[in-house]
C-alpha cells in the first residue's frame, strides 16, 4: 500500500505542470509530436545498430565491468570483425601445413603468456592456429601487442574479441571446422580477485560456458583443452598434490572459479559428449611472462632499487614455496594434451557416446621457497634486493604448492626438464632485452623460442 501512495500526487503534479507549459513546448503541439517521433526513430536506429553483431564499430578493449553497464556489454559484442577480408585471414591462419594429421586449433587468450607460446609452437610444427584475445588492460596491453606481432610473423592471426561474444564464436566455428580449442583466456592472478571479483566470474565461469556452448553446437565438435589451476587444491595439506586429492576448499575466488570450471566441464562432457581436458598449471613463469606475477615484478623492483614484499607463512607452514614451472615444459604438456585429447562424440548439440574427461597437474615437482626465488634473481641481476618480509596477509594465497605429475607422465609423456635457476636465467635475459631496447629484442629473438 505504501508504494501506491506517491502515485497520485505525482500524477497530479505532472498534470499541473502540463497546464503551465507555454504553447510551443506543449507535448501535444505538432512541433512536439514531430520531435517525439524523430526521437523514437533515432532510438530505434541506435538500438538496431548496437545490437547487430556484425556492425562495424570502434574497438573497445575495455576492462570495465560489462555486467554492470549494459551499453558496454553491447559494445564488446560489436567488436570489429567479419567481412570477406577478415574471413580470408581467418582461413589462411587455420591452413594446416602438416598434412594429413595436422590439428586446427582455436587458441583463446592467444596474446597472453601461455597462449602466445602455445600458438607459436603449434604453428611452427604445421598446425592451423587461430588466436582470439580481448587485449584487455588487466596488465600492460603493449606486451600483449608485442606477443601478437610475433604471432603474426609466425603466421597466426589473432582475432580481437571477447569469449563472451556468442555471435563471434558462432561465426568462427561456421568459418573453420576446428578440431581443437585450447581455451587459455581467463582472468588470472590470485590476489586481484579481492579487487575485482566480477571479472573472475565473467571470464572464468561465464566465458568458459560461452566457449563450451559454441563448441557443443559446432559441427564437428572440437576437443577442448583448457587452463585450470594448481590453486584448486586450496587448503589441501597432502603433498605432493594429486588429481584425486580434495579440491573443495579453495582459498581465493580465483581458485573457486577454476574449480567451478572443472565442474562445468563435467556437465558438458556428460550432456553433450565434448572431449574436455583441464590442465592444472603450477605457477608458470618464463620469457614473455605476466607482469602481475611475483618473479616478474620482483625483477622490475629489484632493478629500480624499490623494496619488495616477501611473504612468509604462519606457524608450522613458515616457508612460503611454489612449484614454479617453466613455460616450455608447460607448453609441451599442452601440446601433448591436444594430441591425446580423443574426439568429442556429439553432433547437432546431441551426445552420441561417451567422450574423454581428463584433468592433469602440469607442475615441476620441486617447490622452491619464495626467499630462494629472490636469491636467484639477485645473483642474475647482480643487484641486492631490498626485502620487506611480512606475514602472508589473508589475500587468497596458499602457503605452498607441489605437484604430483605421475598421471601426466603416464598419459601425456609429460616430463619437466627446467629448474628454476635455468628458467629464471632465460627470463632475465629476455626481460633485459625487451625492456631496454624493445625493437632490438624482437629482432634478436626472431620468435618466441626460448631454448
Ligand atoms: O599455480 C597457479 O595456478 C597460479 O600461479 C600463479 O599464482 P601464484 O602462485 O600466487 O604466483 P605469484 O602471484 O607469482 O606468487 C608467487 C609467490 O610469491 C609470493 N608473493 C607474491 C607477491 C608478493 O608481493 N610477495 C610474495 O611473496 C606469493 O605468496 C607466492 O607464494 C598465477 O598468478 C595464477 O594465475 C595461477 O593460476
Amino acid at each position: 500500500m505504501s508504494q501506491m501512495k506517491p502515485e497520485k500526487p505525482l500524477h497530479h503534479h505532472h498534470s499541473r505542470l502540463l497546464t503551465r507549459w507555454p504553447h510551443h513546448s506543449n507535448p501535444y503541439s505538432p512541433f512536439s509530436k514531430l520531435l517525439f517521433w524523430s526521437f523514437c526513430a533515432l532510438s530505434l536506429f541506435l538500438a538496431f545498430f548496437l545490437l547487430t553483431p556484425n556492425s562495424p564499430s570502434p574497438n573497445l578493449h575495455s576492462t570495465g565491468d560489462p555486467t554492470q553497464n549494459p551499453s558496454l556489454r553491447r559494445s564488446l559484442r560489436t567488436t570489429n570483425w567479419g567481412g570477406p577480408a577478415w574471413e580470408k585471414k581467418v582461413r589462411s591462419s587455420c591452413r594446416v601445413r602438416r598434412s594429413p594429421n595436422g590439428l586446427t586449433v582455436l587458441v583463446t587468450g592467444a596474446a597472453g603468456f601461455v597462449g602466445s607460446h602455445l600458438s607459436a609452437t603449434l604453428r611452427r610444427r604445421g598446425d592451423g592456429v587461430l588466436g582470439l584475445d580481448s587485449f584487455n588492460d588487466y596488465y600492460d596491453p603493449t606486451l600483449k601487442r608485442a606477443r601478437q606481432a610475433f604471432l603474426e610473423k609466425a603466421g597466426v592471426f589473432v582475432v580481437e574479441g571477447d569469449i563472451n561474444d556468442a555471435a563471434l564464436l558462432k561465426k568462427l566455428f561456421d568459418v573453420v571446422p576446428f578440431t581443437h580449442v585450447a581455451h587459455l583466456a581467463a582472468q588470472a592472478g590470485v590476489r586481484y580477485a579481492l579487487q575485482n571479483p566480477g571479472s573472475y566470474v565473467r571470464s572464468n565461469v561465464a566465458g568458459l560456458v560461452s566457449i563450451l556452448e559454441a563448441a557443443k553446437s559446432a559441427n564437428p565438435q572440437p576437443a577442448i583443452v583448457w587452463a585450470s589451476s594448481s590453486s584448486v587444491y586450496g587448503l589441501n595439506s597432502r603433498v605432493p598434490f594429486s588429481e584425486s586429492d580434495r579440491t573443495d576448499r579453495p582459498a581465493s575466488l580465483y581458485a573457486a572459479t577454476k574449480k567451478a570450471g572443472e565442474e562445468i566441464a563435467h556437465v558438458y562432457n556428460h550432456i553433450y559428449g565434448l572431449s574436455i581436458t583441464g590442465l592444472r598449471f603450477f605457477t608458470v613463469y618464463g620469457p614473455w611472462g605476466r607482469p602481475d606475477m611475483a618473479y616478474f615484478f620482483f625483477t622490475k623492483d629489484i632493478l629500480k632499487g624499490k623494496p619488495i614484499t616477501v611473504f612468509e607463512g604462519h606457524g608450522s607452514a613458515h616457508t612460503v614455496a611454489r612449484d614454479f614451472t617453466y613455460i616450455d615444459d608447460v607448453v609441451r604438456g599442452c601440446v601433448a594434451a591436444l594430441d591425446t585429447a580423443g574426439k568429442s562424440t556429439g553432433s547437432g548439440g546431441k551426445k552420441r557416446g561417451p567422450a574423454p574427461l581428463r584433468v592433469y597437474n602440469l607442475g615441476n615437482t620441486t617447490p622452491v621457497p619464495v626467499s630462494e626465488l629472490v636469491n636467484i634473481l639477485e645473483k642474475l641481476l647482480k643487484v641486492k634486493a631490498v626485502r620487506k618480509v611480512v606475514k602472508m596477509p589473508r589475500n587468497g594465497d596458499v602457503p605452498y604448492t607441489h605437484a604430483n605429475i605421475s598421471l601426466a607422465e603416464r598419459d601425456l609423456g609429460y616430463k619437466p626438464v627446467t629448474d628454476l635457476q635455468t628458467g629464471l636465467k632465460r627470463f632475465v635475459k629476455w626481460y633485459l632485452d625487451f625492456y631496454s631496447v624493445k625493437k632490438e629484442a624482437v629482432k634478436e629473438h626472431g620468435g618466441l623460442a626460448t631454448e
